[in-house]
């Protein structure tokens, strides 16, 4: 069975087409930086040379058209046409209360997506969009949709509520969900799997930091505790999204300022964290330049940055009574060996000590980065949000058949 898994984050759209038989890659790709003038669509071919094209991407529905056609292109293609597609999973990030597993997409299920749409805007727009795309070209393949907040369903009552009256909860279900979870549970499993521990008794803290980030609490193999929370806006610090602040500063610049509920919005959704505090960039790659040169914003950037992914692991420590594994992943947590170092020196009473050369290694697959004594493992997991959600596909299409 091939399946093609659409995988439309906040500024990026990943895919990979699967052969389900032996679980191979026929092709994965990924749009980077949607939004900004240079946007690059890289697309690699399994036995083909890769292939890198830079266009003025401003939103999704042009990347996934981009993809949909290099998928059948003569020369870099790797399907005829898309009848080879059996089915195509999609990453859905906001299943509200309606979903706590994956499920085939029918209208009641796009009308519910839709509801979503307030809880989390960078996303559930994109993803529809996505499977609006796939339904133009592919109108009788059918589609499954994975969602963010499936994973975190474990947390209990005192972790999911706010301490706000009880009505608001039972009126319009405001609770935290939680969010990035498939690739929290990928990386957690891959990790107990490198260091052959056992899920039971185990306590790990994952760190999915890309564009949108979030920290998790991982006890027993389930999720206990995240950083995310109604929306993906609550947690760490991340490129566009302010992550934690008081309510009352945003009342009184609602206030100041005479702002509508959409242009607040706007402001900590997209004008924000690295963004909004260097001035220069949302991509960690610019403010790491930055960094290096000493440019005082882009510093301050990176360092509150680091800062609170850095309370938010000592706070997992503290939620779970004690810290075995440490994981990093996603854009940010794969590829930046500074921000690790930075968050690792700092967490040394808690028994992480980093191998400085093991950080320093670019690689693309699963690795340790922490000393032989190091009490607490640290490990780079590259998360494969992808392949799971193919699994997920393929059983649900599979139970239809
Ligand atoms: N070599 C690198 N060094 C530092 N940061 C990187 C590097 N490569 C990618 N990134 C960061 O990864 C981010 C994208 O992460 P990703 O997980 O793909 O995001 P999302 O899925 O949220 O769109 C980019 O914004 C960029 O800041
Ligand atoms: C939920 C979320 O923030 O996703 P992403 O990091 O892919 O933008
Ligand atoms: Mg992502």
């Amino acid at each position: 069975m091939k399946i093609l898994v659409l995988n439309c984050g906040s500024s990026s759209l990943k895919y990979q087409v699967f052969n389900m038989d032996g679980e191979t890659v026929l092709a994965n790709g990924k749009v980077e930086r949607i939004g900004m003038e240079d946007a690059i669509l890289t697309h690699e071919p399994t036995g083909k040379q890769k292939v890198k094209k830079v266009s003025e991407i401003y939103e999704h529905k042009t990347a996934i058209k981009s993809v949909l056609e290099t998928l059948i292109d003569k020369s870099d293609g790797v399907l005829a046409d898309y009848s080879e597609i059996q089915a195509v999973g999609h990453r859905v990030v906001h299943g509200g209360e309606s979903f706590s597993d994956s499920v085939l997409i029918t209208p009641e299920v796009e009308d519910a997506i839709r509801k979503c749409i307030d809880l989390a805007p960078l996303h559930n727009p994109a993803n529809l969009l996505g499977i609006d795309a796939v339904k133009e070209v592919m109108p009788t393949t059918p589609q499954v949709a994975v969602f963010d907040t499936a994973f975190h369903q474990t947390m209990d009552k005192k972790t999911f509520l706010y301490p706000i009256p009880m009505e608001q909860y039972k009126k319009y279900k405001i609770r935290r969900y939680g969010f990035h979870g498939t690739s929290h549970k990928y990386v957690a499993e891959k990790a107990l799997d490198v260091l052959n521990l056992s899920a039971n008794g185990s306590k790990i803290v994952s760190c999915h930091i890309g564009n949108g980030g979030s920290v998790t609490a991982i006890k027993d193999g389930k999720s206990v505790d995240t950083s995310m929370g109604m929306t993906p806006l609550e947690g760490l610090m991340m490129g566009t999204r302010s992550g934690d602040i008081d309510p009352a500063a945003v009342l009184y610049i609602m206030n100041k300022e005479e702002l509508t509920l959409q242009e607040i919005n706007s402001m900590l959704n997209k004008h924000s964290g690295l963004i909004g505090i260097s001035g220069i960039s949302s991509d960690m790659r610019e403010i790491e330049d930055g960094l290096l040169a000493n440019n005082e914003s882009a510093t301050l950037a990176f360092n509150m940055y680091e800062y609170r992914i850095r309370k938010y692991i000592g706070a997992y420590a503290a939620a779970m009574n004690g810290l075995d594994v440490l994981i990093f992943t996603a854009g940010v947590g794969e590829n930046s060996p500074i921000l690790r170092k930075q968050i690792c020196d700092n967490l040394s009473y808690l028994g992480v000590e980093l191998d400085n050369e093991k950080n320093d290694v670019f690689a693309k697959h699963d690795r340790v980065i922490s000393s032989e004594n190091s009490r607490v493992k640290v490990l780079v997991i590259p998360t494969n949000e992808e392949l799971m959600i193919a699994r997920d596909t393929q059983n649900i299409i599979g139970n239809q058949t």
